[in-house]
C-alpha cells in the first residue's frame, strides 16, 4: 500500500482516485476548484463530470497542496496540460526528492513545444517525473471496465513501481522506455480525433472515419519519429490505440466536439457544449509548429487548424484533403524494377 496524492479532480483524475483506492492505496485528491472539493466531501461523486461512479468515503479530499503533497510517494498529476505548469510550480516548493510524478494529461505546451513530463521536469527537477496513457476513458475506467495502459519511465523501476500502482485485474499496465513517443502520440491523437468528429458531423461514413484514423497514424509517427520516437510506440496502445478509442468512442470528448463543429457549431459554442477538456484545440497549434519545426507535411491536421482558427468550414476542409496533389501511400516503399 502506498500514499497517492491525485493533482486534478476532474474525471480523469476521480476515475484514477478511484481505481488507485480500489487496489489498497491510500489517496488524497487536491483540487483548485473549491466548490468542486466541497461537492466532492459531500457526495463522493464528481456529479458534473464523472457521474455514476462513487469513491470510497475514505478517498480525502483537499485544496491545500501541500496537504495533497507532502509525504505521498506517488503524485498522480491529472489536470488539464493548460494548467501543468502553473500546478506544477505551485507543488515545487513540497516535492521532494525521489517522489514519483505520473503525468496522465496529453498535451504540448503551446509556448514553449514542450512535453507535459518535460515541462514537470523543468518546474520540478528533484521528482522523477514518469507518464501513463492509454486508450482509456474515465467513464469507463471509472466502472471498472477492462483497460490497459502504458506506464513510461526513465528507469525500468520506475515504470514497474507505477505498473504495480495502478494495474488490478480490470485495468492491465504495461511499461516501456519511450516517454516522447507516448506523449506525442496522446497528444496529437486529439487533432485527428477533432477531425473524426468532424467527419461524423458532416454526415460522412465508415470509409472516411478509417482513413483518417490510418492517414492520422500516419502523420503522428511521421512527425514522433523525426522527433526521436520509436515508431513501435506509435503502433502500440498509446499510438494507434489512443487514436481509435479517441476517433470511435461515444465517450470522447475531442470527437464530441469536432462533431459538433462538423455540424455547424463555432469552436466556442462546442467546447461549452462539451463541458470537459478538449485538449486537440490546445494541441493543433502546437502539431502544426512542430511540424515546420521538423519539416514534416500533416496535412489532416493543418485542415484541422484551418477550421478552428480561420473558420474553415469543415466540409472545405475535408474536400481540399481529397483533391491533394497524388502521391503513394508510403515514401519509403519504392518498386525494385
Ligand atoms: N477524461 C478522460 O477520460 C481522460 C483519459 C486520459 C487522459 N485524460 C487527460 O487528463 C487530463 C485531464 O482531463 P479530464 O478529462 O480529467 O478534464 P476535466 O475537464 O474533466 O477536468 C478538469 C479539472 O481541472 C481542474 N482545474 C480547473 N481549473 C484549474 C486550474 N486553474 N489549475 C489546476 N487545475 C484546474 C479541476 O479539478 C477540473 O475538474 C487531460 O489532459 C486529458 O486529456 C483524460
Ligand atoms: O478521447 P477524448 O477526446 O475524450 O480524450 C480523452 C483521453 O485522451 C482518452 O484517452
Amino acid at each position: 500500500m502506498a500514499k497517492v496524492g491525485v493533482i486534478g479532480a476532474g474525471s480523469w483524475g476521480i476515475a484514477l482516485a478511484k481505481l488507485l483506492r480500489t487496489n489498497g492505496n491510500e489517496v488524497t485528491v487536491w483540487s483548485i476548484v473549491e466548490e468542486e472539493v466541497a461537492m466532492l466531501r459531500r457526495e463522493h461523486e464528481h456529479i458534473d463530470k464523472l457521474p455514476g461512479v462513487k469513491l470510497p468515503e475514505d478517498v480525502l479530499f483537499t485544496t491545500d497542496l501541500k496537504e495533497a503533497v507532502t509525504g505521498k510517494e506517488f503524485l498522480v498529476l491529472a489536470v488539464p496540460s493548460v494548467f501543468t505548469r502553473s500546478t506544477a510550480k505551485s507543488m515545487a516548493a513540497y516535492v521532494t526528492e525521489g517522489q514519483i510524478i505520473v503525468c496522465v494529461a496529453k498535451g504540448i505546451e503551446e509556448d514553449t513545444l514542450m512535453t507535459i513530463s518535460d515541462v514537470v521536469e523543468q518546474e520540478i527537477p528533484c521528482a522523477d517525473v514518469a507518464v501513463m496513457c492509454g486508450p482509456s476513458h474515465a467513464e469507463e475506467v471509472g466502472v471498472g471496465l477492462p483497460t490497459t495502459v502504458v506506464a513510461g519511465a526513465k528507469t525500468e523501476s520506475t515504470a514497474e513501481k507505477i505498473q504495480d500502482l495502478f494495474m488490478n485485474e480490470v485495468f492491465r499496465v504495461y511499461t516501456s522506455p519511450d516517454m516522447l513517443g507516448m506523449e506525442l502520440g496522446g497528444s496529437l491523437k486529439n487533432v485527428i480525433a477533432l477531425a473524426a468528429g468532424m467527419a461524423d458531423g458532416l454526415g460522412y461514413g465508415d470509409n472516411t472515419k478509417a482513413a483518417l484514423i490510418t492517414r492520422g497514424i500516419a502523420e503522428i509517427a511521421g512527425l514522433a519519429v523525426k522527433m526521436g520516437a520509436k515508431v513501435e510506440t506509435l503502433c502500440g496502445l498509446t499510438g494507434i490505440g489512443d487514436l481509435i478509442v479517441t476517433c470511435e468512442s461515444r465517450h470522447s470528448r475531442n470527437r464530441k466536439a469536432g462533431m459538433l463543429i462538423g455540424q455547424g457549431y463555432t469552436m466556442k459554442q462546442a467546447t461549452d457544449e462539451v463541458k470537459m477538456v478538449v485538449e486537440g484545440i490546445y494541441s493543433a497549434k502546437a502539431a502544426l509548429a512542430l511540424a515546420k519545426k521538423y519539416d514534416v507535411e500533416l496535412p489532416i491536421i493543418e485542415e484541422v487548424n484551418k477550421v478552428l482558427f480561420d473558420d474553415k468550414p469543415a466540409k472545405e476542409g475535408v474536400k481540399d484533403l481529397m483533391v491533394r496533389e497524388k502521391r503513394v501511400e508510403h515514401l519509403n516503399l519504392k518498386w525494385e524494377n
